[in-house]
């Protein structure tokens, strides 16, 4: 762990955890908004991440969305069509819901998009769309049980990447095989990190993501915010916490 403020928090359920962290979502936007006027976030998805869209959308009032520039933290590199993508899934939960402005809505490239399946260019038209200045205010991580972050696996070079903040995965592990992350040089910039994990089966990398382990074995173990960084547990994630 780093020297950012840790909280670690458990809930009773999956659906408190969501709540509380679509609450807590909404008044960071809120801060950060105050502070800087726009509001900067990276999302993520899985079954978390697109369970807080939908708390969300549920009370639009609560997130001035003309005042927020979204982005993903990484990206099924499929066609725009297809069900797997994390934009996808986002738009149906969330922004197709409220309406949101396109212009600040920023998907990562699909494969049927502008530089049609060259993974390569896409990856870094995102990098560019990124820049080297960009910061989120809040980084929203799922989490696999091998310890996967964005789509950032364990022994791979895009979790080895110290410089690009946007790369290109032709083999991920978990299918599809194909997907675009965000690094950690551009996460570990987030003025704010959340993971939001639920389940036994992720108990281990929560477990050693706290103790410190290698990034390179447990990539969650080498996301933080520079601010803060917060777990939103339920109990079996946090079973082998001490
Ligand atoms: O592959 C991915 O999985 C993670 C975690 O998903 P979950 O359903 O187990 O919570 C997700 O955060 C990531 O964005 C996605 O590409």
């Amino acid at each position: 762990m780093d020297m950012s403020e840790l909280e670690t928090l458990i809930f009773d359920d999956p659906a408190e955890l969501v709540a509380t962290a679509a609450a807590r979502f909404a008044d960071a936007v809120r801060r950060a908004q105050d502070a800087r006027g726009t509001a900067v976030v990276a999302l993520t998805g899985g079954s978390n991440g697109i369970a807080l869209l939908r708390a969300l959308a549920a009370d639009p009032g609560s997130v001035d969305w003309s005042h927020v520039e979204v982005y993903w933290g990484d990206e099924r590199f499929v066609p725009a069509a297809d069900p797997e993508r994390n934009e996808g899934q986002a738009r149906e939960a969330l922004f197709g819901v409220i309406g949101a402005d396109p212009a600040r809505i920023h998907p990562m490239p699909a494969s049927d998009g502008d530089h049609g399946d060259d993974i390569a260019a896409a990856a870094r038209a995102y990098a560019e769309l990124v820049g080297d200045d960009l910061v989120f205010d809040v980084h929203l991580l799922g989490m696999g049980g091998e310890g996967h972050i964005n789509s950032l696996f364990p022994h791979t070079a895009a979790t080895a990447e110290e410089a690009a903040t946007v790369v290109a995965v032709e083999d991920s592990p978990k299918p599809p095989p194909r997907r675009i992350t965000l690094t950690f040089p551009v996460i570990n910039r987030s003025r704010e990190v959340w993971f939001l994990v639920s389940g036994a089966e992720k108990a281990q990398a929560v477990a050693a993501a706290h103790d410190g382990a290698d990034r390179a074995d447990w990539p969650c173990a080498g996301a933080h915010g520079t601010e803060r960084t917060v777990w939103f547990l339920d109990p079996a994630a946090a079973a082998d916490l001490p």
